[in-house]
């Protein structure tokens, strides 16, 4: 048994579009503060769970925040309860300024939205050099800051990222995976869910790798990177 507290537990969950599941008994653990990630290819199972943990999909199976079970909790408390998540489309209102899409992840604060946005511009200088700017003219990395700076204006616990290295250059996936791990130091617990599998599990402290929509591997990430089998398939020429 480990002494680590967990943020979240999922225990033996099964995910369904109709009668099909497309995410097949998977159990999994974060840690308080630590890094969890989830590779695989396309298609995997891996945004399936995702949305099942936020309680947009069903979930069949247990799955745990903090020790206490995530269903009692309705889709709608789970933000406040600190579980957010950062979709792999981003999302963002295109066409508001970065400034607006940033209040709009403050919602749930009520009157702590100024002291927070100066510390997320603090976190991201190019969002407040670009505060003003329309949404929908950002780049694609400053619209993944942007999406993770919205998040973090709800002050998340567990924060599951989508894919946050969808489409972006190399350079500015490592900034973004920089500030991933900067997240953590703060003490944020993170499950990340990744195809890019090197950067992935270059910062994780935990990996499963998900195959049409089971876990076929787990250990920590760099038990994950030295297996043969993940080297050649998910790592090899890059
Ligand atoms: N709304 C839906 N209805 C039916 N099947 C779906 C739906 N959404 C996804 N699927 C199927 O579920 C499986 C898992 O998809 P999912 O998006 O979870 O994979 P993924 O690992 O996140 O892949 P990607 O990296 O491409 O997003 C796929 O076979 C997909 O076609």
């Amino acid at each position: 048994m480990s002494t680590t507290p967990l943020a979240l537990q999922v225990e033996n969950a099964t995910v369904r579009y109709g009668l099909v599941p497309a995410v097949t008994d998977v159990s999994l653990v974060l840690a308080k503060g630590q890094i969890t990630t989830i590779i695989g290819a396309n298609g995997a199972g891996k945004s399936t769970l995702l949305n099942a943990i936020t309680g947009v999909l069903n979930l069949e199976g247990k799955a745990s925040l903090f020790g206490q079970p995530l269903d009692k909790y309705p889709v709608e408390e789970r933000v406040g309860k600190g579980l957010v998540l950062i979709p792999e489309r981003r999302e963002l209102f295109s066409s508001m300024t970065v400034e607006e899409n940033l209040l709009l992840g403050g919602y749930t604060q009520r009157g702590r939205s100024a002291s927070t946005i100066e510390g997320i511009y603090a976190d991201f200088p190019r969002l407040k050099e670009r505060r003003k700017q329309g949404a929908g003219t950002l780049s694609g990395g400053e619209r993944q800051m942007l999406a993770m700076g919205r998040a973090l204006m709800s002050h998340p616990k567990v924060l599951l990222l989508d894919e946050p290295s969808l489409g972006l250059a190399p350079l500015i996936v490592r900034e973004i995976l920089n500030i991933v791990v900067r997240l953590k130091e703060a003490g944020v617990s993170i499950l990340l869910v990744e195809q890019n599998a090197r950067a992935a599990l270059k910062i994780a402290d935990t990996a499963y790798v998900m195959e049409n929509g089971r876990f076929i591997l787990e250990g920590t990430g760099a038990e994950v990177s030295a297996n043969p089998r993940i080297e050649a398939i998910y790592m090899g020429g890059h």
